[in-house]
């Protein structure tokens, strides 16, 4: 199962959770966010990680020529559109990018917007449904409605995020199997700062 821990500000902290096991680590390039970092920063952090976890860059509502450039200028292997991008936008930067992965993130609402999730099974390699908010677009420690999910079984890969943590992910993974996990605020001390007690206890959680 992939686990990518999200919202990585600091070279350490990002080594250390690819050291317990994370497969993909994740860099919030959304300027509104407590967790952005910045292209330069951006840049520096993937030099100094581990190329053998993926690297995703996290964007909501920027322009294909952001995203193209910020790609040019790192090492990403992949991207996460956490916004409102609309299919055509994901068969656009598919187009451009072709081994990028690409990750549409969906924030469900109701479980009546899982229907949404379907005009995207042919234009990105990912989904991941994460918790509807009103006025956060993600990290915001809230979880889905788990038991409604269990009928969800896109044909594309999917990854569970929202609210995850090492004392409730035993819980989510007993009643959906999802290819995957992402979790943020459920392994930080404040944000963009990882708890690395957090992040071990969540694989050791993982292993029981
Ligand atoms: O984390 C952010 O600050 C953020 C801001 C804007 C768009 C997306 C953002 N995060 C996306 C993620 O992939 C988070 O891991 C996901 O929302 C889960 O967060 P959490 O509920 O805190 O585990």
């Amino acid at each position: 199962m992939r686990i990518k821990i999200c919202g990585i500000t600091q070279i350490e902290q990002g080594k250390a959770i690819a050291d317990f096991g994370a497969t993909a680590l994740g860099f919030i390039c959304v300027p509104t966010s407590p967790r952005y970092v910045s292209p330069n920063q951006l840049k520096m952090l993937i030099e100094r990680l581990p190329n053998t976890v993926n690297q995703i860059g996290v964007f909501a509502n920027a322009s294909a020529d952001l995203i193209l450039q910020t790609v040019s200028q790192t090492h990403l292997t992949g991207v996460q559109l956490h916004g409102d991008e609309s299919p055509e936008f994901c068969v656009f930067l598919k187009q451009c990018l072709p081994n990028i992965e690409i990750i549409k993130a969906l924030r469900i609402k109701t479980t009546d917007a899982l229907v949404e999730s379907q005009a995207y099974f042919n234009c990105v390699d990912t989904l991941l449904l994460d918790a509807y908010h009103p006025s956060m677009l993600g990290g915001t420690g809230k979880t889905l409605d788990w038991d409604r999910l269990a009928s969800f079984t896109p044909p594309i890969p999917w990854l569970l995020a929202g609210g995850l943590t090492p004392d409730n992910i035993n819980e989510a993974l007993g009643l959906i199997s999802p290819d995957g996990i992402d979790l943020s605020s459920g392994v930080e001390r404040s944000p963009g700062d990882k708890d690395l007690a957090k992040v071990k206890k969540l694989f050791q959680q993982l292993e029981t």
